[in-house]
């Protein structure tokens, strides 16, 4: 390419940045005002996020792919959600955690990611307003149900209002490359158990030790060139760690979905899930009645995921995900006949599709 080819294009973009930059303004001015009209009240709004996103992948002339210009839009949101008022996000700590990350692809970087000791104490500190959303895994693809955020849903008082699918992917990692064999590998027990065919193949005799978290194993090993920790590319780099090995989760689809909950119930978005916690009586056939409202109201169920009750021996309380929105007449009428036949029924909330 000639010298004058190359910068015709770079004159040309220069002109483009500007006016892309005055129109992001302009945008970010309208998004002062909607705040100012929202008074204090709730700014972040789920389901407003979902359809730009959903629109902005509808548009798309290209050739950027949709993804891509998704991704631009939600930071673009997110920057000018923080002119309104800047989020503070809880999650599974330390920094550079699945859940950190799940965090910022939902909310964008101008949000204040912010971590904790626990799952537990994630979302008490939401609870008792001190931070504003929660975001915590609850299921894995490879190894299934996250109990510990399932468990919490039950008594929480906070409503799902949005969802996030993050692929997965683990490395083998030390602060020594070149240390003799690990004495022991770190990480979270559900990271250790996708990884599990990997290391019964390549570490069989290492001791596997689980910890809170997968940036935990990762701090570990940044203090202590004896030992090797399971965790993700974030928490790689925040801890100094070198890439053993790479993408070494038994399976290559591996996925985690997290939810966020927060205090507001959120609107419809066009495209949405409902979740909902249930027992059932400890009767013969009492599962197949407590569904059958689900099927006769043309509502169908996504997910079902079952968890002692904690309250009787064999007892269980059943998580159900639904198409749809708690508002729509066919699931409220479909609600109103779960509310006859359960012992126990709790909409944990209604929310919008993952876009991202
Ligand atoms: O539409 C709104 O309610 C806004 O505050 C604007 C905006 C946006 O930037 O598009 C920002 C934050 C909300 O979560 C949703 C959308």
């Amino acid at each position: 390419m000639s010298d004058d080819l190359l910068k015709q294009h770079r004159d040309a973009i220069d002109s483009i940045d500007a006016q892309i930059l005055e129109l992001i303004n302009q945008r970010a001015r309208h998004a002062q005002k909607i705040g100012e009209i929202k008074g204090g009240g709730v700014i972040y709004r789920p389901e407003r996020e979902a359809q730009v996103l959903r629109r902005i992948k509808d548009i798309n002339p290209g050739p950027l792919p949709d993804e891509s210009a998704a991704r631009l839009f939600r930071e673009i949101m997110s920057a000018c959600l923080s002119l309104e008022k800047p989020l503070s996000i809880a999650f599974l700590g330390p920094a550079g955690s699945f859940t950190q990350a799940a965090a910022v692809k939902h909310f964008g970087h101008a949000a204040n990611t912010v971590p904790c000791a626990s799952i537990d104490e994630a979302f008490r500190s939401v609870e008792s307003r001190a931070l504003d959303y929660v975001v915590a895994p609850v299921e894995n693809s490879t190894e299934g149900a996250v109990g510990r955020t399932l468990d919490l849903m039950i008594n929480t008082p906070l409503n799902i209002c949005g969802e996030v699918v993050l692929r997965i992917h683990h490395h083998l990692l030390r602060k020594d490359p070149d240390a003799p064999s690990p004495r022991k590998v770190y990480s979270h027990a559900q990271a250790l158990a996708q990884c599990h065919e990997w290391l019964n193949k390549n570490l069989p005799d290492v001791e596997r030790v689980s910890v809170a978290s997968n940036s935990e194993a990762a701090r570990l090993a940044s203090e202590d060139p004896t030992v090797a920790a399971i965790a993700g590319e974030a928490a790689a780099e925040r801890y100094g760690l070198t890439k053993l090995a790479e993408n070494i989760e038994d399976e290559p689809n591996n996925t985690t979905r997290f939810l966020v909950l927060g205090h507001q119930p959120s609107t419809p978005s066009g495209h949405d899930k409902t979740s909902l916690v249930l027992s059932a009586q400890n009767k013969p056939g009492a599962v197949h009645r407590l569904l059958a409202p689900l099927a006769i109201n043309g509502v169908s169920m996504t997910k079902l995921e079952s968890r002692p009750s904690r309250t009787g021996l064999w007892e269980y309380v059943f998580f159900i995900d639904i198409d749809g929105h708690q508002s729509e007449p066919r699931i409220q009428t479909a609600l109103e006949a779960l509310h006859e036949h359960a012992a126990f029924v709790k909409v944990l909330g209604s929310y919008p599709v993952a876009v991202l």
